[in-house]
């Protein structure tokens, strides 16, 4: 075959791949110049992606488990059955066509725009980074395949999953599941459900998650915590599309869209051989990072003023005004929990808030109490403070009032990332009295 190349002394491998590239790569583990697991750990550190399988004799076993930990993708006992091999080789290059698919739609959609915005209300964000992810979750939610979600602990994954869930459209419900914790019995259970008498306390048939989602979405959360062996059924299942409950020998099947989060770092557990890499590869096909809020500060203002909003309304509190110099104090704190973290500190502030300007000590309090150094702020290092010579003083003629409202309007929705309810809180009116101006500006356009 033309696009089959061999190659009799490994030591060439490296200089090939530089010039012609590969899709995929068989690697004997007993070669005379270089041994395999030697080429593997070069390959992998300058190619990662390329998918690489080994070819091992059965004494040769333990070799192999290392080089699975080296990152191999899969590995094939000799004298290896001819339909295994070109299955195997078929799975890992459908796998690398898929991945190098999203790879590019993922930078394309970096350029587009929202189709389903109201998708993402809950999330409030204004920053660059998570809307180019909102973008890339349109362009995957109508995949059957599964989407891996990862960020530190509080980042907002679970909010990531419920959007993916509404962009799907679909009837069924989003049922989430915390797996960190379960052993495999617990999760087979929750999972799968069992039938009458499976065991001995099993008094009634009991149906699982995985039921309770058909036609909707199955969020797992904590993944990277998942048990060997419920790997393995996890993977089962979103190959096959089926499961057994407990004590069933029929399978049924299940339409459910699968998303799965974690805050690990899964190529790491992969590494360290916690983590099975097919079900990696199998999970990662669509990959959402959402980067954590010390990397997105320009969200800080806008989460303060929504959670304040928030807390207020709950506490039955009118909203307290925050003073400029606390937006200077949360942008420079690293947030550890995340949006978690600002969100329970404007509670807890809400809630000892007795009047008047908002109190800084709560926030103090809690930075203080996390270990990190509080920094020091004075009002005017606050990000908000216009400049004491006014706002206009660069401008010969001012704007009409008409003309200041239409520059604010566009100012707050550049911000908000085009979400009208978010700008609408910036602007301190309703969305629905800012679609009106939206709506008005664009018809008078129109007619002009
Ligand atoms: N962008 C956001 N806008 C508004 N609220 C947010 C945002 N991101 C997160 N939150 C809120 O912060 C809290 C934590 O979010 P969430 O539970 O989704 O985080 P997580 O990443 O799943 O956390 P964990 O790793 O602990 O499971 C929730 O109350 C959520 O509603």
């Amino acid at each position: 075959m033309a696009n089959v190349l061999t190659l009799q002394d490994g030591r060439t491998l490296m200089d090939q791949i530089r010039q012609t590239g590969a899709a995929c790569v068989v690697l004997d583990l007993t070669m005379p110049m270089i041994s395999g697991l030697e080429l593997l750990k070069q390959l992998k550190s300058a190619q990662p992606d390329i998918p690489v399988m080994v070819m091992t004799a059965s004494q040769e076993l333990d070799t192999a488990v290392d080089c699975m930990k080296e990152g191999a993708f899969d590995y094939l006992v000799k004298p290896v059955e001819p339909n295994r091999f070109i299955s195997a080789v078929k799975h890992a290059l459908e796998l690398n066509a898929l991945r190098n698919q999203v790879d590019t739609l993922r930078r394309y959609l970096l350029d587009g725009r929202l189709q389903q915005q109201e998708a993402f209300d809950a999330i409030v964000t204004c920053s660059e980074s998570m809307t180019g992810l909102f973008r890339y979750m349109e362009a995957i939610a109508r995949s059957q395949e599964p989407v891996l979600i990862t960020g530190e602990t509080g980042s907002g994954k679970e909010l990531i999953a419920q959007a993916l869930h509404e962009l799907t459209g679909s009837a069924g419900k989003f049922v989430p599941v915390n797996v960190a914790g379960l052993d495999d019995d617990l999760f087979s259970d929750t999972l799968f459900g069992h039938r009458k008498g499976a065991y001995s306390s099993a008094e009634n048939a009991r149906e699982g998650l995985i039921t309770q989602a058909a036609g909707g979405t199955l969020f797992l959360d904590e993944i990277g915590d998942l048990s060997h062996t419920s790997q393995v059924k996890l993977l089962r299942l979103l190959q096959d599309r089926q499961y057994y409950p407990l004590g069933s020998d029929a399978p049924l099947s299940t339409d459910a869209r699968v998303l799965v989060a974690t805050h690990r770092d899964l190529r790491a557990g992969m590494e360290a051989g916690t983590f099975r890499s097919d079900l990696y590869y199998r999970l990662s096909a669509h990959h959402v990072e959402i980067p954590p809020l010390r990397r997105r500060q320009e969200d800080i203002p806008l989460l303060l003023e929504h959670f304040l909003t928030q807390a207020a309304q709950e506490m039955g509190k009118k909203k307290p005004t925050p003073p400029p110099e606390l937006r200077t104090l949360l942008c420079a704190y690293a947030f550890p929990g995340n949006i978690r973290e600002l969100r329970a500190m404007v509670w807890d502030a809400v809630a000892r808030h007795g009047g008047g300007v908002l109190s800084m000590n709560s926030f103090r309090d809690a930075i203080e109490k996390s270990g990190a150094p509080v920094p020091v702020t004075t009002h005017a290092e606050s990000i908000s403070e216009p400049s004491s010579d006014g706002l206009f003083t660069q401008i010969e003629s001012l704007p009409s009032l008409k003309e200041t409202e239409n520059l604010l309007v566009d100012e707050a929705m550049r911000r908000a990332g085009d979400n009208q309810g978010i700008a609408a809180g910036m602007l301190g009116i309703t969305r629905s009295a800012l679609n009106q101006r939206l709506r008005k500006r664009r018809e008078a356009k129109d007619a002009s």
